[in-house]
């Protein structure tokens, strides 16, 4: 199993990148003895302002083949953490890989978003990506937190 964060835009130094950072070292030392990789963040960046379109084919051509996406939208499914640390055992012991799409300013274009295998949705307010980043990441932490029956995640 693979995990790669492909998002669009690139996160400067400062406050989300050391969130970012943080929970993602915290996924990997949890996740280690659950058998859940250490996560790769893949940024792509159109200069010419091409928008969702042009970011979509950037996209595309980042996300490794064969993985399992699952795209970061409004609209998607509202999963529970416990629901989420699951799913992600599930695609664990099924050893898919798996790929987080994160859009940019215009949010990720339909063509693209046709081909996720699952749309997860952090609430119907629409964020920042550069904080959908850190929410993921610390989303991830808790999910393995969770799997490893840690105290981290109360509820
Ligand atoms: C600023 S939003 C773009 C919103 C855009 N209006 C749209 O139609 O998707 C940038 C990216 O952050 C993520 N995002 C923003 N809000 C989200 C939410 N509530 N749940 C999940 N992902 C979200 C999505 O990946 C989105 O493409």
């Amino acid at each position: 199993m693979r995990i790669d964060i492909a998002a669009v835009g690139r996160l400067r130094n400062g406050p989300e990148a050391e969130l970012v950072s943080d929970y993602l070292d915290r996924f990997a030392r949890t996740g280690r003895s659950l058998g859940l990789p250490s996560v790769n963040v893949i940024e792509v960046e159109d200069k010419r302002g091409g928008g969702s379109t042009a970011e979509a084919e950037l996209l595309a051509r980042a996300i490794p083949s064969g993985a399992t996406l699952v795209m970061l939208d409004e609209r998607g499914q509202q999963p529970t953490s416990p629901e989420f640390a699951d799913k992600l055992a599930g695609y664990r012991d099924q050893a898919r890989d798996l790929c987080f799409v994160i859009g940019g300013a215009d949010g990720i274009d339909p063509t693209l978003r046709q081909r996720a295998d699952w749309q997860i949705s952090f609430g119907r307010m629409v964020w920042p990506h550069m904080l959908v980043r850190v929410m993921l990441a610390e989303q991830l932490y808790r999910a393995a937190t969770i799997l490893a029956g840690s105290p981290y995640h109360r509820a």
